[in-house]
C-alpha cells in the first residue's frame, strides 16, 4: 500500500505560506504535518495559533499537529479548535501521559505520540491500544533539515510488533530527514506515514517530489 505524505510546513516559506499551503491541495500529499516548538521542550520556537489558524483557512487536506511543548496538556482544545485534525504530543513531555490521550480524543482530533531517539518504544505497550499514530523521531526534534538517524528501522520494526501484538490500529509515522533513499526501507520495516520538510520544500519540483515519495518502490 502507499504510504500517506505529510510535507513539513516548517520547510516551507513563510512569506508565501498561502502559496505553499495552496501547492499542497494540489498535491498528493495526505496531511499537512505542523511542528508546533515552544523553546523549552525543543531549543526551537516555530509558530503558534494565528499561523495554525492562517493555514487551516486555506488547507484542504488534515492537520497533522505536533506538539514539541512542555505541558501540552494545558493546550490541547485550543490546538484542536484552530483546526487540528491529528494532535501528537511528546512522551517525554507528559507526566500523565493517559490523561492527556484521553483528553485529545474528547476532543473528537485522532490522538498521537511521538518518540524522541532514545526514548524505548516499548514504553508504549500501554497506550498502544488507545492510539491512532505514533511518531518514530528520526531526528532529534527542534529543527528541519537533520541527518536521519540509522536505529530508525529497528525501532519501527518493534513498534510494528508492538501494534500487532496488542491489536492496535495505530499509523506508524517518520519524521526527521526522510528522503527518497531511506523511505523504501522505512516502508519495509512497517511505516504507514512519511513526514518530510527540506526534501520537499528544496526540491525543485515539490510537486513531483511529494508524488515520487507516494509511489516510492519497497525492495
Ligand atoms: O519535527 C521536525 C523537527 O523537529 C520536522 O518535522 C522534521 O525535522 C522534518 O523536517 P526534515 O524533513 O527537514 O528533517
Amino acid at each position: 500500500m502507499n504510504p500517506l505524505i505529510a510535507p513539513s510546513v516548517l520547510a516551507s516559506d513563510f512569506g508565501n505560506l498561502q502559496a505553499e499551503v495552496e501547492m499542497l491541495n494540489k498535491s498528493q500529499a495526505d496531511w499537512l504535518h505542523i511542528d508546533i516548538m515552544d523553546g523549552r521542550f525543543v531549543p526551537n520556537i516555530s509558530f503558534g495559533f494565528p499561523v495554525l489558524e492562517a493555514i487551516q483557512r486555506h488547507a484542504k487536506k488534515p492537520l497533522d499537529v505536533h506538539l514539541m511543548i512542555e505541558q501540552p496538556e494545558h493546550y490541547i482544545e485550543q490546538f484542536r479548535a484552530a483546526g487540528a485534525e491529528n494532535i501528537t504530543v511528546h512522551y517525554e513531555a507528559c507526566r500523565h501521559l493517559h490523561r492527556t490521550i484521553q483528553q485529545i480524543k474528547q476532543t473528537g482530533a485522532k490522538a498521537g505520540v511521538a518518540l524522541n531517539p532514545h526514548t524505548a518504544v516499548q514504553l508504549l505497550e500501554d497506550s498502544i491500544a488507545d492510539l491512532d499514530v505514533v511518531i518514530i523521531m528520526s531526528v532529534n526534534p527542534g529543527f528541519g533539515g537533520q541527518k536521519f538517524i540509522e536505529n530508525t528501522y529497528r525501532r519501527v520494526e518493534q513498534l510494528k510488533e508492538l501494534i500487532v501484538a496488542r491489536g492496535s490500529k495505530a499509523l506508524i509515522e517518520i519524521d526527521g530527514g526522510v528522503n527518497q533513499q531511506n523511505a523504501p526501507k522505512l516502508l519495509a520495516a512497517g511505516a504507514d506515514v512519511l513526514v518530510a520538510g527540506s526534501f520537499v520544500f528544496t526540491a525543485s519540483d515539490p510537486l513531483q517530489t511529494i508524488a515520487d515519495l507516494k509511489h516510492v518502490i519497497v525492495h
